[in-house]
């Protein structure tokens, strides 16, 4: 079999635009068929179109308080020096809260406000301005108004809206479906026991999770082993299967690194190497019309590659762009060396030390998933850059929210287990 040494070191913002532009042209962005579900079990799902209200809310006028309905006009004039007496059903009757005002009725007086000289009579002592404690028909929502536009994420209280409008089932876009193929004869399923050069899948745990964090469902395949014919075969049904498919490995340059030349044997490939640090081996390409992306294998390139490259597909295949991910201003604690040519990602721990944030880089292994465990943030170094100085100051992209990174305490130096004991 050849052995595909193409890789090229296109600059993100090119790779990532010229992949969006050609799956939006093939129509590989747009969502899928909208399914109906009730509206109960909607939470986090996007809506397909615009929801508009069947009935108002209230769809009767109805008291806001308990007590008695009187006609306002009537207690024209009541005061404490002037008390006004009001007979049962003629002039009053007794209401509860959310009880339909009946007609001839335009005002609630609390009940508190209310003496009962005797059963069929009350005595107030003050007027009642029209309408004082009524919900008013459609006071909340009026019928044929729009609850929730389309593209819209649903969140608890918009279930509330939904249903008090009078509808109980919408439709929403499909969630996307993405094959995650693990490949490499080396891999083993995690709880195997080992022998020297077995390596744990673990990736496709972690590429699970992000997909289903994003909205979409993970299909997880078997592991594949390095066999071209083999691949080839698992590729076209997860296609046929999924919305979009992802390749983990064999992604580089090696003797069996086989998803390039698979992606433009099936359809086509865009790109091959995008000029980031980790993930440069990432490939982008469409096979039947679906997004399908060559995921390096080590686990934070892949785990870059799937925020980076998958992250606004599956956004956009649900009506959505991803959400604006939270940054902090830091101060870098040592120098940083980054190539020329790259941008590079470098995972840092965050505390504040005083009044200012530090930032200190964590190891910058593409194969040490640790780093992505211990991360609280992220930092660009751009292309043009050839790293910062001690005590520049960086944008940093948040992995958690930073109230919960500043309680940490910046320990520096080597790495103590009885810290992490200490810690926990
Ligand atoms: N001549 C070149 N060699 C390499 C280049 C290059 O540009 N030229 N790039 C390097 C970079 S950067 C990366 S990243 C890796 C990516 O390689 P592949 O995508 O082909 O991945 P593999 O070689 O199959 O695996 C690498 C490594 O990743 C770990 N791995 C893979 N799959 C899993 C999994 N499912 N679960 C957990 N861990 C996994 C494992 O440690 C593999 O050894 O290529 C460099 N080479
Ligand atoms: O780009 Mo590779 O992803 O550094 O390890």
């Amino acid at each position: 079999m050849k052995r595909d040494v193409y890789l090229n070191n296109q600059p993100l913002e090119e790779a990532l635009e010229n992949f969006m532009r050609f799956l939006s042209e093939e129509g590989a962005l747009t969502a899928g068929t909208p399914e109906t579900i009730p509206v109960e079990e909607a939470l986090d799902r996007i809506t397909a179109g615009p929801i508009y209200a069947r009935i108002s809310s209230p769809h009767y006028n109805a008291s806001a308080m308990d007590g008695v309905a009187v006609l306002a006009a009537k207690t024209t004039g009541a005061s404490e020096t002037s008390p006004r007496q009001l007979k049962v059903d003629q002039d009053f009757v007794v209401v509860d809260t959310g009880d339909p005002i009946p007609p001839d009725f335009d005002a609630v007086i609390m009940i508190e406000d209310v003496n009962y000289p005797d059963n069929e009579t009350i005595e107030i002592m003050a007027e009642a301005s029209p309408w004082q404690h009524v919900r008013l028909m459609g006071e909340d929502i009026v019928a044929a108004e729009m609850i929730l536009p389309g593209n819209h994420k649903i969140k608890p209280a918009d279930i509330g809206g939904v249903l008090a409008g009078g509808i109980t089932e919408i439709a929403v876009h499909a969630r996307p479906k993405v094959a995650l193929m693990p490949t490499g004869t080396e891999l083993v399923q995690p709880g195997s026991e080992l022998k020297p050069g077995d390596i744990i899948e673990y990736n496709t745990g972690v590429l699970a999770a992000m997909v289903r964090q994003w909205g979409g469902i993970p299909i997880r395949r078997e592991i594949t082993v390095d066999d071209y014919d083999l691949l080839k075969k698992t590729m076209l049904s997860a296609v046929e299967e999924a919305d979009i498919l992802l390749i983990n490995a064999g992604s580089s340059a090696g003797r069996e690194d086989f998803t390039s030349s698979l992606i433009s044997e099936l359809g086509v490939m865009v790109t091959h190497g995008v000029a980031i640090k980790p993930g440069k081996p990432t490939i982008l390409g469409v096979i039947k019309g679906k997004p399908v992306i060559g995921v390096p294998g080590y686990p934070v390139s892949a785990i870059l590659c799937m925020d980076l490259f998958l992250k606004p597909i599956i956004y956009r295949k649900q009506g959505l762009l991803p959400p604006p991910v939270a940054k902090t201003e830091a101060i870098v604690s040592r120098k940083l060396v980054s190539p020329l040519g790259l941008e590079e990602f470098v995972q840092v721990k965050l505390g504040r030390v005083g009044e200012k944030i530090i930032a200190t880089p964590i190891s910058r292994g593409a194969g040490v998933i640790m780093s992505m465990v211990r991360a609280d943030g992220m930092l660009r170094v751009p292309r043009t850059s050839e790293g910062f100085n001690a005590a520049e100051t960086v944008q940093v992209e948040l992995h958690r929210p930073l109230d919960e990174v500043l309680e940490t305490t910046v320990v520096i130096g080597s790495h103590d287990i009885a810290m992490d004991v200490r810690g926990d």
